[in-house]
């Protein structure tokens, strides 16, 4: 099958702004991963675009855009369109021209029990903007056909298995993204991966430290470095029926709030809620055909070194062995926009996104709206 060179654009549940990538694939393999870049949203625009998701609790159809959503989606998409005009003037120039952008946008809200997923994202728009063909709104399909819309990233987590030489024996691996929300792809030697959310990621850290310090992350965890773990309140949120259910399960983000560790000291709030995004992804092996051998760590949560030892301690008990994204020979910043524009390449080929063990849809399904550049 023909390659082609995609740029992949994520902007996710942490809302700290957009992560691009760029990739050679031919929408089965991975020929080639390209650069990647980061474009912080400023605190002004979070604070918008957090605005824009309780406006978007309103939202009864998918085209709905009560409020200002109009307005804010077009913004959304005129960044996109600034940070890949950024993006192939700088990190991404010597690769040469993309034929195709694989498109995210900003979800505002995900509600699986009643099919409805809205990601704020003109795809018109972007190609207009970009002169580039843009594959978008990848989770609807999946929806119509009984799938939760989400995860969509383990298409892109089982390419990566095969790809990776030093996995070699190490099967089954699990990637696991440590978002705003976290995520798990369970990729066995043979068959279709496994995957479903597992709970928070950094979402309530990140609400917790800039409700008690007025920081957007807890970064490098040296706020919950001085702080010590609530085990009772950890208990309490993984309590949760949530974490009983198996999967294909999907969240929302505002699915898990602060009330648990609503009156502890801010380092503690801030170590416990560590440790509950540690225990949650673990608890996850419960759900899992077989324990995994091997977990590979991408998303922000990565770089929180209590989530990280947790997980370690936690995964080694069990006979597995931890490693970060990087020691993969990954980019663990660029892992899900680069799967944006694998999925992408997958979409214009008609190819799976999605699998019943992924997302419970009644079969494998492509996905993805296409629309090419006004001549
Ligand atoms: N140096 C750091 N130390 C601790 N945490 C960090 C650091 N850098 C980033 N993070 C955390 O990672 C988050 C961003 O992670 P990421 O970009 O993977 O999330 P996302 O893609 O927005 O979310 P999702 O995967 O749920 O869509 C930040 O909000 C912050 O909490
Ligand atoms: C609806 C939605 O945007 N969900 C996100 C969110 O962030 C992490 C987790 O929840 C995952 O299900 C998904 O993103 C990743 C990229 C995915 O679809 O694979």
């Amino acid at each position: 099958m023909a390659t082609i060179c995609a740029i992949g654009l994520m902007s996710g549940t942490s809302m700290d702004g957009i992560d691009l990538a760029m990739l050679r694939t031919d929408g089965v393999d991975i020929v080639e991963r390209g650069p990647g870049l980061s474009v912080p949203y400023e605190a002004a625009f979070r604070d918008r675009i957090a605005a824009g998701l309780e406006v978007a609790k309103r939202i009864e159809t998918r085209t709905d855009r009560p409020g200002d959503l109009a307005a804010l989606e077009r913004e959304i998409t005129r960044r996109h369109a600034g940070a890949v005009k950024a993006f192939l003037n700088g990190q991404a120039r010597a690769w040469g021209k993309p034929e195709l952008i694989g498109f995210h946008g900003q979800t505002v809200l995900h509600r699986p029990q009643q099919a409805l997923t809205v990601q704020l994202g003109d795809g018109r728009l972007l190609a207009d903007l970009t002169g580039l063909p843009v594959v978008f709104d990848m989770r609807a399909e999946d929806m119509r056909h009984g799938g939760q819309g989400a995860p969509l990233v383990p298409a892109y987590h089982a390419a990566l298995a095969r790809s990776l030489p030093r996995l070699t024996g190490k099967f089954p691996v699990v990637f696991v993204n440590v978002g705003g929300i976290s995520n798990i792809t369970y990729v066995p030697l043979e068959g279709d991966p496994v995957a479903f959310d597992t709970g928070p990621g950094n979402g309530l850290i990140d609400q917790w430290v800039a409700r008690e310090a007025g920081v957007s992350f807890d970064a490098d965890g040296a706020i919950a470095a001085k702080g010590v773990v609530n085990e009772q309140i950890v208990g309490r949120y993984l309590g949760k029926p949530f974490f009983a259910e198996p999967g294909p399960k999907s969240l929302d983000r505002g699915d898990f709030t602060l009330a648990e560790v609503d009156g502890l000291e801010l380092a503690d709030g801030a170590r416990t809620l560590a440790a509950v995004t540690a225990a949650a992804i673990l608890k996850a092996v419960e759900h899992l055909p077989q324990a995994p051998a091997l977990w590979i760590v991408c998303g922000g949560g990565r770089k929180n070194p209590h989530i990280m030892h947790e997980l370690r301690a936690g995964a080694e008990a069990l006979g597995a062995e931890v490693i970060s994204a990087e020691q993969a020979d990954l980019d663990g910043d660029a892992t899900e926009a680069e799967a944006w524009a694998y999925l992408a390449a997958r979409s214009l080929k008609s190819l799976p996104l999605t699998f019943p063990t992924t997302t419970g849809c009644g079969k494998p399904v492509s996905g993805g709206v296409l629309v090419k550049p006004l001549p």
